[in-house]
């Protein structure tokens, strides 16, 4: 067993007001006095403990911290049975996949698709609270309860939890989305980008490659990575030396740790560059998703727009073509060889972007409703104007040919939306 972080209960006598505490003279009688000695000293102790906790990294006494901290809840018997068990393929061609970011957007959707199909699947999940925690809770009892796939609650920097879960299965491959998205938050909180795609995404590679029969990796890189280039559609083979924001060069200094990784290990390592993915049960850090949401409430939006009314437009891809290559990814990948891995970079887009007031349009209609706009002037956030991906890679490489429109995508999430918190809003009545 891992032993547990010990829970620290509030002390409610902390003055709230720093510089106004006086000390209460009797009770500093009572610790003189009255306590025994041999009372005196395991207190002074145990304040020292306490002292060097809240001081030391992993405290969560920040509430930046408490929004990101390491949750793990894992060993006994009966977890490594559920592991184990989550972990079997129906037939023995079938793969062994551990999923990080299982309850996220693309990893929960990406989970049941592989265990529909008969794949065994472990899910691992900090459930972090970058948005809201009741929407990951749902995910996961889509995931567990109809689905059956068991979610471990853990984080990928911790190492002895990843050690344990491949000392319990040989995974063939692992699906690895666990990350700190967002372009623009990243002005907000930028060690979280670190500590997510750059540190734990080391930790993860470090585990697989001490492993004797090295899983392939499948991991999630992003069209942010191509930053201000603006030569498109962008095709793996232009340049990513441009981010324009922290959670980009995150996402390419991911690319080359991969290819270090490769180089020196073998291991096989496939990057997928997502664009802008949406649908149902998707992030609501996301335009698409606090647009419908705003509408409805009848709350102004934001409208970027480059300089001279200049277009910003995002190449849209839906979530069940992204899952499809993701899928794809898994099956064509090498095995991790010592002698020669594989390393691949592959853009998955759906090749037709839409302006940003075409998206709001397609909603109005969508949800009948006429949205609150204001145009301004698309800030320096990280946003890029354009992006629009080149997937004839995708096409030859995976067989991937995505096949959902905009307008066709966001109706399936519009209805999943309503349906979804409308379902809430009774339930909490
Ligand atoms: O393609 C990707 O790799 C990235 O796609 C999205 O990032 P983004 O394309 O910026 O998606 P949104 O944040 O949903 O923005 C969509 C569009 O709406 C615009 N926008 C956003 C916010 C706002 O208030 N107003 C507004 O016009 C943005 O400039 C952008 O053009 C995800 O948030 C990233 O995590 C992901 O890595």
């Amino acid at each position: 067993m891992i032993p547990l972080k010990p829970i620290l209960s509030h002390i409610d006598n902390i003055p709230s007001t720093a510089g106004k505490f006086k000390p209460d003279k009797s009770s500093v009688y009572y610790i003189h006095h009255r306590l025994p000695k041999f009372t005196l000293w395991p207190i002074i102790f145990l304040s020292f403990i306490l002292f060097f906790f809240f001081l030391s990294p992993t405290s969560t006494t920040s509430p930046r911290r408490r929004g990101l901290r390491t949750t793990s809840s894992y060993g006994g018997p009966a977890w490594e049975n559920r592991v184990k068990l989550s972990a079997k393929p129906r037939s023995c061609t079938g793969h062994t996949v551990l999923v990080t970011g299982a309850v996220g957007f693309i990893g929960a959707h990406a989970s049941v698709a592989l265990k529909r199909r008969g794949d065994g699947v472990v899910g691992l999940d900090n459930f972090n609270r970058y948005y809201d925690i009741t929407l990951k809770q749902s995910r996961k009892s889509k995931l567990v309860d109809r689905a059956g796939v068991f979610v471990v609650e853990g984080d990928i920097n911790d190492e002895v939890l990843l050690r344990r879960l491949f000392g319990l299965v040989h995974f063939t491959h692992v699906l690895h989305l666990a990350a700190q998205a967002g372009v623009r938050y990243a002005m907000i909180n930028p060690n979280s980008y670190i500590k997510s795609n750059i540190d734990g995404f080391v930790n993860l590679l470090e585990v697989v490659k001490s492993t004797i029969e090295q899983p392939a990796i499948v991991w999630a890189s992003s069209s942010s990575v191509y930053g201000l280039n603006s030569k498109v559609p962008f095709s793996e083979k232009d340049r990513t030396d441009q981010p324009a924001s922290l959670y980009a060069a995150t996402k390419k200094a991911g690319e080359e740790i991969a290819h270090a990784y490769y180089h020196i290990y073998g291991l096989s390592i496939t990057g997928l560059r997502f664009f802008t993915v949406y649908g149902p049960w998707g992030r609501p850090d996301m335009a698409y998703f606090f647009f419908t949401k705003d509408i409805l409430n009848q709350k102004q939006i934001s409208i970027f727009e480059g300089p001279n009314h200049g277009t910003i437009a995002r190449d849209f891809t839906y979530i069940d073509d992204i899952v499809k290559g993701c899928l794809s990814a898994i099956d064509t990948a090498n095995k991790s060889s010592k002698k020669k891995g594989e390393f691949r970079i592959i853009n998955l887009g759906n090749t037709s972007p839409v302006s940003v007031h075409k998206l709001v349009s397609t909603l109005e209609k969508l949800l009948k409703m006429k949205a609150k706009k204001k145009v301004v002037l698309m800030p320096r956030n990280g946003d890029v104007p354009l992006t629009h991906a080149n997937i004839s890679l995708a096409r030859m490489e995976l067989g991937y040919k995505p096949t959902m429109d905009l307008e066709m995508g966001l109706k399936k999430f519009v209805k999943w939306y309503l349906d979804y918190y409308d379902a809430k809003k009774k339930s909490s009545w």
